[in-house]
């Protein structure tokens, strides 16, 4: 039993709280459950710090981290308890947070709302709640939140942080100059960076995020492709595809999906016998071709040539299994460092070599079983931990393919559950190789790994829906990119 661990790992980025949050609502748990939660358990926080008629001060920003201290306001409605509001109420900026700020009218809660945060006057608190910034902040502190963190420094009180301290700095875990330094943490779901390095306990309480959020690929997961606005040719990432020799098609479909999934510029290298056949399914490919009908080891010298230029490498799609093509993708892997998808036969070539590659292969059910346990009708648990223990043997990411998708870098686990029977048709595993490829380019190999399967499935069940078991793998391109269309990715 390898030493893995089901879903994003242990602490969470702000990141992964986005991913986490999105995949929690598409499975019907709403933010404000979450908020609810949150907030109640930062109220039984306080008051097992606070002495029955101690003044509590509570500092709201304007995002959910604010959000979540108006629930726990109300949770201490039969206390001492102000709230301040670092902004005009008109100016929170989620509707989750509104509400709950809309709803302590109702609760014997003192509100204020603090335009300048020199208005800011906390009457000599004995508990002050932090809830100015959560894990949405960014840069360094600004007003009116620098002001206020310097104003709560000076008091003498209890600090109490919701989530995380507002000027920690999650690289060190310090805490900005003239920022509060807790006496205490109650963080929601999960750690954040950074906390573990802090003096004071940190209580990390549970919110009601459903597994299933962490485990399965979900919606949220494409939240981490945001496109920064300023990308140009070349950022979108330089793939290329080695295959073909048997087969002309599967390295065009891989090729395709490359671009679909965001790829900038896509060339395929492939035996001089199909290369005018693989031009031919497209003008957006640029098609290379080596000589004669299989890629081979005299072929090598050109591929590693061609392999440096790239951001990921896609080998296999269509290669065929002769031995001297084998070989020379076990020649180029030890060859080459950049980012890989191995598919196909090159899958046997990947675990048979040490290569510095980063590597994703991407295995059906009999490849797997050349290159790690068998799993016939093993259950969920089964399937993962022979996935991680596959994955830290070949020191690469493992992307098993079947009705569930199970991924694994060896420490993590997550599966993926869109797909259907239909896409067992040839060449759907061609294009998820691409598809990883292109994601393989921007996003690291488990984040690459997951989303492929993600959208090559979720790509599947559209076409299912058009072409029931009728569906081709050379529709599901299009349908990856239209999408990632509607994700505005
Ligand atoms: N699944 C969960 O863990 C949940 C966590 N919750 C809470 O939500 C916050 C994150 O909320 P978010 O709205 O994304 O951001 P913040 O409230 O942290 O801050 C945004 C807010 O602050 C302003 N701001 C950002 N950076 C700065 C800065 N450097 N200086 C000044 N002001 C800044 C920004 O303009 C916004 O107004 C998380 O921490 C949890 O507390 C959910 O409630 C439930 C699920
Ligand atoms: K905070």
């Amino acid at each position: 039993m390898s030493a893995w661990t089901w879903g994003l790992g242990e602490t969470l980025t702000g990141q992964d709280i986005g991913v986490v949050d999105a995949n929690t609502a598409a499975l019907g748990v709403a933010q404000m459950q979450l908020m609810e939660s949150s907030g109640h358990a930062l109220a039984r926080a306080v008051r097992a710090a606070a002495a029955p008629d101690d003044r509590i001060a509570i500092v709201a920003g304007r995002g959910n981290n604010g959000g979540d201290a108006f629930v726990t306001a109300r949770f201490l409605d039969d206390l001492d308890v102000r709230v301040h509001l670092l902004g005009r109420p008109e100016t929170i900026g989620t509707e989750i947070a509104r509400a709950n700020w809309g709803a302590l009218a109702t609760a014997s809660v003192e509100r204020r709302a603090v335009g300048d945060s020199r208005d800011l006057a906390l009457d000599d608190p004995d508990v002050i709640v932090d809830a100015m910034l959560g894990t949405g902040i960014t840069g360094e502190l600004r007003e009116p939140v620098a002001s206020a963190a310097q104003t709560i420094q000076d008091t003498d009180a209890t600090v109490i942080a919701a989530d995380v301290p507002s000027g920690l700095d999650a690289a060190t875990g310090d805490c900005a100059p003239g920022t509060p330094v807790p006496d205490r943490v109650v963080t929601f779901h999960r750690p954040k960076p950074g906390l573990s390095a802090l003096d004071a306990p940190v209580e990390t309480a549970d919110i009601g995020v459903p597994a299933e959020a962490e485990r399965a690929l979900g919606p949220g997961d494409l939240g981490r492709l945001d496109r920064p606005a300023d990308s140009h040719k070349g950022d979108g990432g330089r793939i290329l595809v080695v295959g073909g020799g048997p087969y002309a098609g599967a390295p065009a479909l891989a090729a395709l999906a490359a671009l679909r999934a965001g790829a900038d510029l896509v060339r395929v290298v492939a035996p001089e016998s199909v290369a005018d056949s693989i031009q031919g399914y497209a003008p957006d490919l640029i098609v290379e071709s080596v000589p004669g009908e299989r890629i081979g080891s005299d072929h090598v010298d050109r591929l590693v040539a061609l392999a440096t230029e790239r951001d990921a490498v896609v080998v296999g799609p269509g290669l065929g299994g002769a031995e001297d093509s084998r070989a020379a993708v076990a020649d180029l892997l030890g060859r080459i460092d950049g980012r890989v998808v191995a598919d196909a036969e090159a899958i046997d070539a990947a675990a048979a070599v040490e290569t510095d590659a980063d590597l994703v292969v991407t295995p059906h059910r009999g490849e797997f079983a050349r290159v790690g346990r068998s799993v016939d009708g093993a259950d969920e648990p089964a399937l993962a931990d022979a996935v991680a223990t596959a994955a830290s043997d070949l020191d690469a990411t493992v992307l098993l393919k079947g009705p569930t998708d199970v991924i694994s870098n060896g420490e993590r686990v997550r599966v993926n559950r869109t797909g259907n029977a239909g896409m067992t048709v040839g060449g759907t595993g061609d294009v998820l190789a691409g598809t990883v490829g292109a994601l393989l380019a921007v996003e690291d190999p488990m984040v690459a790994a997951g989303l492929g399967a993600f959208l090559v499935g979720r790509a599947g069940d559209r076409a299912a829906e058009r072409s029931g078991r009728g569906l081709i793998a050379s529709e599901l391109p299009d349908d990856v990119g239209a999408i990632l269309g509607e994700h505005g990715v």
